[in-house]
């Protein structure tokens, strides 16, 4: 990962966040529910996330994380309840937002050419490419098939494809699970430059250290609800419910 050690002013012009555009943060979450199959999975969620930070979504497996972040993303519809992006419906924001899965879906093309379609595809100036694989340390590898990359290799191409739509907001799934720990600490360098950016981050985790390490705010879901949500220094400080305070000691929590 040498190629991320630059300085952050190095660093900035390829991420360009701010836009001469009606913000569309805040978001606001209200009444949300969603069912499917005839199972609850989000229960009457209401949720209101500043303009600015990077907030953790915690909560043991099947809290309904991913879900709540598809919803955001506008890939599924809320059963009832409202999401507003300042105003906007999720399928009218998600041009400005960008979804990175733990798994990244790269085409069977060389690593440049992963950038390029995502470029080309949103009406982009090619000309940052080179740029924005540099900025995740990968501009050696360019010309490599990306099949052939690490997991973290993967995981960082994934990060400068979301990049190079100029997203005002970022929403990662789970972006570091079963990556090793060099990896992990050069996708959250990343993540926290693009927060120092002024790129909304909102970030699925199970790593407690991770989430100490970037989160702004937490947002702790169990069983579709949210159970807690505040400043991370709070939450950390000691958890409200006994839920999370047996999620944060590593205890199994269903
Ligand atoms: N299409 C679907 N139909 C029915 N149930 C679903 C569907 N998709 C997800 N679920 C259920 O919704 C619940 C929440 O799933 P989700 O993937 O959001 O959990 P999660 O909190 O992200 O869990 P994990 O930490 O294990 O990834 C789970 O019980 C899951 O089985």
């Amino acid at each position: 990962m040498s190629d991320l050690g630059g300085t952050l002013a190095h660093r900035l012009p390829v991420l360009s966040a701010a836009q001469a555009r009606a913000p569309i943060l805040p978001l606001s979450l209200r009444g949300v529910a969603l069912q499917r199959g005839g199972q609850t999975i989000l229960d009457n969620v209401d949720l209101t996330l500043g303009p600015q930070g990077c907030t953790v979504i915690m909560g043991p497996n099947g809290a309904g994380k991913s879900m709540l972040l598809k919803l955001l993303n506008g890939l599924i519809a809320p059963t009832s309840g409202r999401i507003s992006w300042a105003g906007l419906s999720p399928a009218q924001a998600i041009s400005r937002q960008s979804l990175v899965f733990q798994k990244p879906l790269l085409l069977r093309r060389s690593v440049v050419a992963n950038l390029d379609f995502v470029l080309r595809s949103r009406g982009k100036d090619r000309s940052r490419r080179d740029a924005l694989l540099d900025h995740v340390g990968l501009l050696h590898k360019s010309a490599q098939p990306a099949r052939l990359l690490s997991g973290g290799e993967a995981q960082r191409l994934a990060m400068a494809r979301a990049l190079a739509t100029d997203p005002e907001v970022l929403l990662l799934d789970e972006p570091t699970a079963s990556l090793d720990p060099a990896s992990v600490l050069a996708i959250e360098e990343i993540v926290r430059q693009a927060r120092d950016c002024a790129i909304r981050v909102i970030l699925v985790t199970h790593d407690v250290g991770q989430a100490r390490r970037l989160a702004d705010d937490v947002v702790f879901l169990h069983r579709g609800r949210v159970a807690e949500h505040g400043p991370s220094t709070d939450f950390f400080a000691g958890a409200g419910t006994g839920a999370a305070q047996a999620f944060l000691d590593g205890k199994v929590v269903v």
